[in-house]
């Protein structure tokens, strides 16, 4: 493997507000994603994608997650959604504002952010983030707005010809305003596949007391610059909770819920799991990083993180945040990158 083909991924890395400016400035930056204290629209700034999640209380809470890459990047606004490319990688994002029902919104925004990784050449979705305030509560007819925007993603993804190998790993999760906010990640020509974990029922066969469509979307993305690396590549970890089979479990205990999101990601990343998908790698918890815990209780935080620490490396940036989860008796969830940069360093 050649050093060219290891940084051929993107990268992404946290950052304070106030050390944003020194972080991005040199950088092919491909966007910066605010976890802050108010809602944007998607933009180009600086010649990259911005786009200001409400996912804290305050601004000094708040922290960017900084996507760059090796190549040149290049910007624009379509239909709503703002984005950056590099010839190779695509970052894109799009918000539906605030409504009383999502499903058409989030079809018709999917459909135009689908629409543009065609017309833009990137086809390959890797890894997807979607942000719903009042995740969990009704929206005009009744159904929860999470089940609400999960319609409208299936359907869209129905209308593009998605497979279940082909749906990206994803996140779907509360936030404090704005809407429906996502964003994603996709690739032109490098090689992508879905993981699933053995200890869970794929989320897009869950049973319909759920939802009338289930969630679409993989436990993991493995991104590598060729389908022939099954060793070097990068692993984007969907969100992650207690829930086996299809079923939650430790409704009420948050420690025992971090516990088996821990466990799932395990087993998700082990060796064992990522063998079956044609992948070599021995991964454990303390490979993860760029790592998001959303816990739905502010005051469980202390103890989540107690849990955390004693799984991840030290070295790790993790970052908490108090909001909602997608089933109300689920407290807490994660998610995380492997780095194929990580990977390589002697
Ligand atoms: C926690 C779960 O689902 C959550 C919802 C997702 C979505 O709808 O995109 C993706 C991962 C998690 O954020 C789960 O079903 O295991």
């Amino acid at each position: 493997m050649t050093q060219q083909q290891i940084l051929d991924l993107p990268a992404s890395k946290f950052a304070m507000p106030d050390d944003l400016d020194e972080e991005t400035s040199g950088a092919n930056v491909l966007g910066v994603i605010n976890y802050t204290s108010g809602a944007t629209d998607p933009d180009v700034t600086s010649g990259h994608l911005r786009f200001d999640l409400h996912m804290t209380g305050t601004a000094a809470d708040g922290f960017a997650e900084v996507w760059t890459t090796e190549r040149p990047v290049e910007s624009g606004e379509s239909g709503g959604i703002a984005y950056s490319h590099d010839g190779e990688h695509l970052l894109c994002a799009g918000r539906i504002p605030p409504a009383t029902s999502y499903a058409e919104g989030t079809r018709a925004a999917y459909t135009t952010t689908l629409e543009l990784m065609d017309a833009l050449g990137y086809d390959n979705c890797a890894r997807m983030w979607n942000f719903v305030n009042r995740i969990n509560e009704d929206n005009a007819e009744g159904l929860e707005i999470y089940r609400d925007f999960c319609k409208g993603r299936a359907e869209a993804f129905e209308a593009f010809n998605f497979s279940d190998t082909s749906v990206p790993a994803a996140t779907g999760i509360g936030s404090l305003g704005g809407g429906i906010a996502f964003y994603v990640l996709a690739s032109r020509t490098s090689s992508l596949t879905a993981i699933e974990n053995s200890k869970q029922v794929s989320a897009y066969n869950y049973p319909e007391q759920y939802g009338p469509r289930p969630p679409k979307f993989a436990r993991a993305t493995y991104q590598s610059a060729t389908s022939a690396d099954r060793t070097s590549g990068q692993i984007y970890v969907a969100g992650t909770s207690s829930i086996r089979g299809h079923e939650t479990l430790f409704a009420g205990d948050v420690e025992k819920q971090a516990l088996l999101a821990l466990d799932n990601i395990a087993h998700l990343i082990g060796p064992e799991t990522l063998a079956d998908h044609g992948i070599e790698q021995r991964n454990t918890l303390a490979d993860l990083d760029t790592i998001k815990v959303y816990v739905r209780h502010g005051e469980d935080i202390p103890a989540v993180r107690r849990i955390c620490e004693e799984h991840f490396s030290p070295d790790a940036q993790v970052a908490y945040l108090n909001v909602d989860v997608c089933r109300a008796d689920l407290s807490v969830e994660l998610e995380g990158i492997i780095h194929s940069a990580n990977r390589c360093e002697p």
